[in-house]
C-alpha cells in the first residue's frame, strides 16, 4: 500500500504527474477514463436510448468528449458548457476539436443561465470532476439544476458535480447522479452517495503512487500572500568531532527554504562552523562536544523551532550518545535523526516524531534486516518502521521510505553520491520539508529532491562532486520541474 485507498484531489494531481513521468500521458489516461465511461454507458441505455452528454471545459468534461466517440452508435448530443476557446486543457480541446469534425452532434452553451435538455434518457454529468473549487458557478449551478429535475438516469464520471473530492463535501445544488463512474480509484465521499460507483482502471503505470516522482513536487508551494515563519524554522544540532556536517545540514535547510536555521554546536568549533557561511546562525553551547549538561537548554531551543536535525557530526562519544538520549527522551517535537544519533534511536523511549535516515549498514544495526533487491529491502524496511513506529528513510541506490503503513522509493541520485556530507544534506533538506510536511511525504521529498540535486550536479560536469556542491542544486531540484 502506498498512497491511502481513496484518493484526494492532491494525491490525484500527484499521481497524474507521475504517471508521466513515467511515460503515460494524461492524454492517455483521459483516452481510457473515457472509453471505461462509455462502457458503464452502455451498461445503462437501451440501444434506442438518446443520450445527452454535458462536458465542461476541465479534463472531466475532456473525458465525456471522448467517451462521446465511442458511444457513435447512440442518439447521442454533447453540450459544451462555455465558449470552445476557453476550453482549459490542450488536451480536452483536442478532443472536442476530433468531435467537431466527426458527426456526433454538438452544440455549445457559453456563460449563460440557458439551459436546456433534449428530453434524454441518459444524461451523462461531465460538468465538474476534481478541479472543482467552492460553490457551484455559473452555467453549471443552472446545468446541474435542471440534471436533477430531468426523468433521466444521470451518471457522473468521475464524482458528481459539486462534489469536492478533497474534502468530500458536496457543494449546494450538486448533481445527484444515479451512478458514478469513477477512475483509478474511489475518491472520498464517493461511498456515501449510496448508488453504485464503478471504479475504472485508466491504465495508471504501477509506479505512479509507489515511486517519489516529480509529480510529488506539487506538494510543495510558495503563494504570493506568504509570510515570514510560514515556511518553518528547523534547528541543527550537531557538531564536535566534525565541524563541516553541521554546517551542510543547516545550509541545506535554508536552501530548501526553511524561513530561520539555527544551528547549535560545542562552542569550540562555533566560529569554525560561522566561518563556513555569513548565513548561518550558530547557537553554541558550552564544551568541545555534545554532553549531558547542554540538554536542557537544547530542549527549550528546541521548542521554538518547528523541527529539529540532531546528529550531524556530534560523533559516537560515549557521553555525547547519552545526550542525544536525554535529549530525546524529553523532546516532544519533530527530528530528523541522523548519523551518529541513530545510534541511540531503537532503545530510546521519546514522545518525538522522528523521521530517522539511516544508510543501510546503519539499517541493520537499527535492527532490519538488509537485502540484495530493494523490493525486500522496502518490506523490512515498512517492518522495522512499524515496530519502533517512525518513519524511516533507509539511503541506497534506491531510498527506502516508510512509516510502516505507506512505503515508498525514490529513484534519484547517483554513484557519484557516495562521498561524505551528502547525507548531512539529505537531513537538512529533509528537516526543512518537516518544519511544514508530514513526516513521510518530507522524508519522500528529501530523498527525491536531495537525489535530483546530486544528477544535477553529475550531469553538468561528471563525477567527482562534494556534498557542498548539492546545496546551490537544491532549489532547482525543487522547483525547475514543478509539473
Ligand atoms: N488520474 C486521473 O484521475 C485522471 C483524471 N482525469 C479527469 O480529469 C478531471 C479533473 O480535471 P481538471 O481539468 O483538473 O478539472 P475539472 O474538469 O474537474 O474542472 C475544471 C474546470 O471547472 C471550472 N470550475 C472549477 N470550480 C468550479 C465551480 N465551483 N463552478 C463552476 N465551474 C468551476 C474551472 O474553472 C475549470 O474550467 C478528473 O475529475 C477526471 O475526470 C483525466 O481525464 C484522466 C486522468
Ligand atoms: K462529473
Amino acid at each position: 500500500m502506498t498512497f491511502g485507498s481513496e484518493l484526494t484531489g492532491r494525491e490525484i494531481a500527484i499521481v497524474d504527474a507521475n504517471a508521466a513521468a513515467l511515460g503515460v500521458t494524461r492524454k492517455q489516461l483521459m483516452e481510457s477514463a473515457g472509453n471505461a465511461a462509455a462502457g458503464v454507458i452502455r451498461d445503462v441505455a437501451d440501444a434506442d436510448d438518446r443520450i445527452e452528454i454535458v462536458a465542461g471545459r476541465g479534463n472531466n468534461g475532456g473525458d465525456a468528449l471522448v467517451a462521446a466517440r465511442f458511444l457513435g452508435a447512440y442518439d447521442c448530443r454533447v453540450t459544451l458548457l462555455g465558449d470552445p476557446d476557453d476550453i482549459g486543457t490542450d488536451i480536452a480541446r483536442e478532443n472536442w476539436d476530433a468531435l467537431e469534425r466527426s458527426t456526433v452532434e454538438t452544440r455549445t452553451i457559453g456563460d449563460s443561465t440557458a439551459f436546456d435538455l433534449s428530453d434524454p434518457d441518459v444524461i451523462v454529468d461531465a460538468m465538474l470532476g476534481t478541479g472543482i473549487s467552492g460553490a457551484l458557478r455559473e452555467p453549471v449551478a443552472t446545468a446541474a439544476g435542471a440534471i436533477n429535475e430531468a426523468d433521466a438516469t444521470v451518471v457522473s464520471l468521475d464524482v458528481p458535480s459539486g462534489l469536492d473530492a478533497s474534502t468530500a463535501a458536496l457543494a449546494d445544488g450538486a448533481v445527484r447522479p444515479d451512478r458514478v463512474v469513477t477512475f483509478h480509484k474511489p475518491k472520498p465521499g464517493l461511498s456515501e452517495l449510496g448508488v453504485p460507483v464503478d471504479v475504472a482502471d485508466i491504465g495508471v503505470p504501477p509506479g505512479a503512487e509507489y515511486f517519489v516522482e516529480r509529480g510529488d513536487l506539487l506538494r510543495l508551494s510558495r503563494p504570493a500572500d506568504s509570510h515570514k515563519g510560514d515556511f518553518g524554522e528547523v534547528l541543527v544540532i550537531g557538531g564536535g568531532p566534525y565541524t563541516g556536517a553541521p554546517a551542510l545540514a543547516a545550509q541545506s535547510a535554508l536552501r530548501s527554504g526553511a524561513d530561520l536555521v539555527r544551528v547549535a554546536v560545542p562552542a569550540a568549533i562555533a566560529d569554525e562552523v560561522q566561518g563556513y557561511s555569513e548565513d548561518l546562525i550558530v547557537r553554541p553551547f558550552d564544551g568541545t562536544q555534545l554532553t549531558e549538561p547542554a540538554v536542557d537548554p537544547l530542549l527549550d531551543l528546541a521548542a521554538d523551532h518547528d523541527s529539529v536535525v540532531l546528529g550531524p557530526g556530534l560523533g559516537a562519544g560515549e557521553a555525547t550518545l547519552s545526550a542525544v538520549e536525554a535529549f530525546l527522551a524529553d523532546f516532544e517535537g519533530t527530528a530528523v535523526v541522523d548519523a551518529d544519533a541513530l545510534r541511540v534511536v531503537p532503545d530510546v523511549e521519546t514522545e518525538a516524531t522522528l523521521i530517522c535516515t539511516p544508510h543501510r549498514g546503519e539499517f541493520e544495526r537499527m535492527g532490519g534486516q538488509d537485502a540484495a533487491d530493494w523490493e525486500t529491502r522496502a518490506e523490512n524496511v515498512a517492518e522495522l518502521a512499524a515496530e519502533l513506529g517512525m518513519t524511516l528513510l533507509v539511503k541506497g541506490p534506491a531510498d527506502i521510505i516508510s512509516d510502516g503503513k505507506s512505503t515508498r522509493v525514490s529513484r534519484t541520485g547517483n554513484p557519484g553520491m557516495t562521498v561524505g556530507g551528502t547525507g548531512d544534506v539529505l537531513a537538512g533538506v529533509t528537516g526543512a520539508l518537516a518544519a511544514t510536511l508530514d513526516p513521510h511525504p518530507a522524508a519522500s521529498l528529501g530523498a527525491y529532491v536531495t537525489g535530483r540535486a546530486g544528477d544535477l550536479v553529475v550531469e553538468e560536469r561528471g563525477y567527482g562532486l562534494v556534498a557542498s556542491d548539492l546545496l546551490d542544486r537544491v532549489p532547482t531540484a525543487m522547483w525547475d520541474e514543478q509539473p
